[in-house]
């Protein structure tokens, strides 16, 4: 059946990788599955047919046949699940990959969100600049944990599995502040991500929607 997906019509980045639909593009080009794009507005992201499918109005979304998701870890885990390619037959690896997607999107994640919020959506508050150190030592904090545990490892645990392709996404949101290159070892991590000819798919298709197109 035909997987649909939905993405930015505009992306605010001009397409370079990091709005969210291109986790979900990198795990259908690793799992090897053709799918279509829905393009939407930032209107149309909040009318009644696109908020039938994101109770948020957001992107991206995922249908395939009667399925309908959305948010990408969910979406990502429905693909690992259902493909080779992105988590272990093993039952044990198996449970450790989609630790490393959880602890992406719940540990890793966050902190590097509240920089764009501290930065972006609260840069102007009197507060501003006595937060914004308090929200960089956090991130600090879990890319220290994280480079630990990384070692001198190519990915996470063995093979490179959804778990990576979640925590190289979360990282490369990073990288606009540059706190990411203080990190050798997590930025040559988020490199290899990069380097996989899957993840190059994916992205030069976002980009190519955005081609000619005034970043908003
Ligand atoms: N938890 C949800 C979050 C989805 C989400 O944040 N979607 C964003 C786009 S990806 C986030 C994003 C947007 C833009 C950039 N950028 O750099 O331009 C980066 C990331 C969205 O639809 N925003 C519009 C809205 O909320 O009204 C998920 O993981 O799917």
């Amino acid at each position: 059946m035909t997987i649909t997906i939905t993405a930015f019509e505009r992306s605010p980045d001009g397409g370079k990788g990091l709005a969210r639909d291109t986790r979900v593009r990198w795990a259908l080009e690793e799992a090897g599955q053709p799918y279509e794009v829905r393009l939407v507005s930032f209107r149309a992201m909040k009318e009644p047919e696109h908020l039938a499918l994101h109770p948020f109005g957001q992107i991206p979304t995922y249908e395939e046949g009667e399925l309908a998701l959305f948010e990408t870890g969910s979406i990502v885990f429905h693909i690992a699940e259902r493909h080779p390619g992105l988590l272990p037959d093993e039952a044990n690896a198996r449970a450790r990959a989609i630790t490393w997607m959880f602890a992406a999107l719940n540990t890793v994640e966050p902190p590097i969100l509240e920089l764009v919020t501290a930065k972006v959506l609260e840069g102007d508050k009197p507060w501003a600049k006595e937060r914004l150190p308090l929200v960089v030592e956090r991130i600090r904090n879990r890319l220290n944990q994280l480079s630990a545990r990384l070692g001198d490892a190519d990915w996470l645990d063995g093979a490179f599995s959804a778990g990576d392709l979640m925590m190289v996404s979360v990282l490369l949101r990073l990288r606009p502040s540059g706190i990411l290159n203080e990190y050798p070892s997590l930025a040559a991590y988020v490199a290899r991500g990069e380097a996989r000819p899957a993840y190059k798919r994916a992205f030069d298709a976002q980009l190519a929607v955005n081609a000619g197109k005034p970043s908003t």
